[in-house]
């Protein structure tokens, strides 16, 4: 399927291969799918800072906010890296972006986030989650040399395991929601690709990150908003009023945890082999290993905030989430050196200092264009 007419031609590609460029002989060239979203932004930047040549892919869907995105942009644009607009279903555009630029590494990052809109637009979590999944590794396959591929899974996969802390050994064959399964059929896809083709794979099942630049759809970003306007924030709770509870991960941490596996991914198998049954299959939790219940979440953020939530608490519906997630670590910490260092209490701090300048600048900015469009 194509949908990104407005790529090709010699500047586009100049501006490919100038993103892409390796600025330290230890740097990776490394193509960043869903540049434009949360985790993406922050990756990119990060690999960028320390001298990897970066190309991000995004197509700014309008799953949320597309100014958010677009904002996102223009910090990784000042910093270097241009995201090529485009959708990871579409063959050519990927081919092509292979065939530009040599890369090394792969960090895929686009997906269609978020538990409780599989409800309403299931078919968004198969374009993204699966066959753009498929998409993107038939062309690191298809690539010379071959890319290795480190991708975001997701906590989701434990579904409705009661046995906590999870550890990756721990079945995973029970999802709760439609996001979920698309995130385990995405790790038993992957190792199709490492079986058969020799592809270095490396899956991260990131635990509920949160932080700057994060999605309006998560409960810490919309129980923000809703804070500050008086509106009442709902709080879930399971049977006989149990905590529901998250192992909040702030991005930096997660950040940290993406570079070594990038690094980790190279150190085995150069850019993946294509010999089979070389290359690598990893799969690593990326959590905090503390839990905090989303009523203490609200409260940090109500003292944070220096405002009262209007609280209201009621039974969890039935719309795909756990009650209760909690990372092992371990196998991250031995093998790709991972500590996660913040707690929610000051991860939250520099986000909600992060929410009010950005707001504050974008509501002044759309009430200035405002003023000039009734003045002119
Ligand atoms: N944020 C979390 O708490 C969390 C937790 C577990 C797993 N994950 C996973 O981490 C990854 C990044 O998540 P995020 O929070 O940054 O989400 P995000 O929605 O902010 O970022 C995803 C980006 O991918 C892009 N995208 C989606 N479908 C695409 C397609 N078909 N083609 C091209 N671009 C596409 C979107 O426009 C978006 O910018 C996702 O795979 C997500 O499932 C996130
Ligand atoms: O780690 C993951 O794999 C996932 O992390 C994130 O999902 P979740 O952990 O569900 O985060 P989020 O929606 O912020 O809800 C947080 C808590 O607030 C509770 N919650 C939610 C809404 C509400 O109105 N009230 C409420 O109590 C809710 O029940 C939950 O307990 C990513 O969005 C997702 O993309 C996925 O990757």
């Amino acid at each position: 399927m194509s949908t990104s007419p407005s790529w090709g031609g010699p500047a586009w590609e100049k501006r490919v291969r100038s993103s892409a460029r390796v600025r330290r002989a230890s740097g990776k060239s490394v193509l960043v799918t869903g540049a434009a979203g949360f985790v993406g932004m922050h990756v990119a930047a990060a690999l960028k800072r320390r001298g990897d040549g970066v190309l991000g892919l995004d197509n700014y869907n309008a799953y949320y906010d597309p100014d958010l995105k677009r904002a996102r942009q223009a910090l990784l644009d000042r910093a270097g890296v241009f995201i090529v607009e485009g959708d990871i279903n579409d063959a050519a555009l990927l081919r092509k972006l292979f065939d530009v630029v040599p890369i090394s590494h792969v960090m895929h990052l686009a997906a269609q986030a978020g538990v409780r809109h599989a409800l309403t637009d299931p078919g968004s979590y198969i374009h993204s989650n699966v066959a753009g999944l498929v998409a993107v590794l038939e062309a690191a396959k298809a690539a010379d040399p071959q890319p290795a591929v480190v991708w975001a899974s997701s906590s989701s996969v434990y579904g409705l395991n009661s046995k906590v802390p999870f550890s990756e050994a721990d079945r995973t064959d029970r999802p709760a929601s439609l996001y979920a399964a698309t995130k385990k059929a995405g790790e038993e896809i992957a190792h199709v690709y490492n079986n058969i083709y020799g592809l270095s794979i490396t899956g991260l099942r990131f635990f509920t990150v949160y932080g700057p630049w994060g999605r309006p759809d998560m409960a810490y970003f919309f129980f923000t908003r809703d804070i500050l306007r008086g509106k009442p924030v709902s709080i879930f709770e399971g049977p006989d009023h149990a905590t529901v509870a998250r192992d909040f991960t702030y991005i930096d941490d997660i950040v940290r945890g993406c570079v070594a596996a990038v690094d980790h991914a190279g150190k085995s198998t150069g850019s993946g082999g294509k010999k089979h049954g070389q290359a690598p299959f990893r799969i690593y939790n990326l959590g905090n290993t503390s839990p905090v219940s989303v009523s203490d979440l609200v409260s940090i953020l109500e003292q944070l905030l220096k405002v009262k939530a209007v609280k209201k608490f009621v039974k969890m519906p039935r719309n795909g989430d756990v009650q209760f997630t909690h990372a092992n670590i371990k196998l991250a910490e031995k093998e790709l050196g991972y500590h996660p260092t913040t707690s929610l209490h000051s991860g939250l701090k520099k986000f909600v200092r992060w929410y009010l300048d950005y707001y504050s600048t974008s509501l002044s900015k759309q009430a200035s264009e405002e003023d000039r469009s009734i003045s002119s």
